[in-house]
């Protein structure tokens, strides 16, 4: 697709343990465009930041099946070696916003110097000049010039998060993975953060790949969503088809869930728990908890049904017209 910067296709990451294979992420595919914001959401454990991980090949050392396609702007970097990945595309092409990564500074490092980091490793600027960059950058994400001599210590949480987005921005990279860039912040900090990324994405049309369990969230950034359940995409919509009329049951229940403010309407929340990713439900994964599930879904798995231009659903009731 024209002026698609990543694409994703049948993408696998399992994990190898005593109890069994752990099948983080299962088939999974999607394109990314240009300047635009995909967010990928799922309650916690359903393999979100195993899905990041695999694109930016941060791996663990049981990884028992790593496979797909990883296209970046045309080529694919699945093929490419470590050493390769490592020099062309981690945190040049693209970078990463790890969960919790506000904490992960290095105490000992002055916050200038880690924000500059990246450019002195992966594009061989002097340390002056790196330095300089690392102020534009500061400056960028809303922090004073004087700071790039602090250590993380004496940062709020905030501007420490705003330190880690600049580190993740400062070599410009295609494409930015936010996982749950937020969750550790208080609300208005929170909305600062998010006004911030809103306008780098302006400013430097960047994409990123937002992800978050938190689904009203997404509303401030994202121009498409994509639902993760049991390590698959269970639908990919449009931000503002989503919001308005999701159309996998999962998703419904989901969207039924976000509690609002000062309405009388009764907050749902969807029985049972995500399956166990060793040994998933047969047929469909999201079957036990779907209050539609007929005789199909327990035996087959449904496959993707399109709804419009990239949007699709995987679910039997779409496939076989009973919605
Ligand atoms: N190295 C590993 N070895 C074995 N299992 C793992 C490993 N890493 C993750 N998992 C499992 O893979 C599944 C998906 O985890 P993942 O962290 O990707 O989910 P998530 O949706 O990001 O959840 P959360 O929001 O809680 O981080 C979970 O069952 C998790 O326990």
């Amino acid at each position: 697709m024209a002026g698609t910067v990543l694409s994703v296709k049948d993408l696998k990451l399992y994990f190898k343990t005593r109890k069994g294979t752990v099948k983080a992420v299962d088939g999974v595919g999607f394109e990314l465009r240009k300047g635009e914001t995909l967010a990928i959401v799922g309650e916690s454990g359903c393999g979100k930041t195993s899905l990041a991980r695999a694109i930016i090949r941060l791996l663990p050392r049981n990884v028992e099946k790593f496979e797909g396609t990883v296209m970046l702007n045309g080529t694919d970097v699945m093929r490419l070696s470590e050493e390769e990945f490592r020099k062309r595309v981690r945190w040049q092409k693209i970078s990463y916003v790890f969960q919790g990564s506000q904490n992960a500074l290095n105490p000992v490092l002055k916050v200038g110097f880690q924000i500059a980091e990246p450019l002195i490793v992966h594009k061989g600027l002097s340390r002056e000049e790196a330095l300089a960059e690392a102020k534009k950058y500061l400056r960028l994400v809303g922090i004073h010039e004087s700071f790039l001599d602090r250590y993380p210590f004496e940062l709020s949480g905030g501007m420490r998060q705003r330190a880690v987005i600049a580190m993740a921005l400062i070599t410009h990279p295609d494409v930015v993975i936010l996982d749950e860039p937020t969750s550790a912040l208080d609300v208005i900090t929170q909305a600062n953060i998010m006004n911030l990324l809103k306008r780098i994405k302006q400013e430097m049309n960047i994409s990123y790949i937002f992800i978050t369990h938190d689904v009203p969230l997404t509303s401030e950034l994202a121009d498409r969503v994509a639902v993760m359940y049991a390590g698959q995409i269970v639908e990919l919509a449009d931000a503002d088809d989503f919001y308005t009329s999701p159309k996998h049951p999962y998703s419904e229940k989901l969207m039924a869930s976000v509690p609002t403010l000062r309405t009388d309407k009764k907050l749902e929340f969807i029985p049972g728990a995500p399956p166990s990713l060793i040994n998933p439900p047969p047929g469909c994964r999201f079957h036990p908890r779907c209050p539609f599930a007929y005789e199909r879904c327990l035996r087959e798995e449904p496959p993707q049904y399109n709804i419009k231009g990239a949007s699709f659903v995987k679910c039997w009731l779409y496939v076989e017209g009973k919605r």
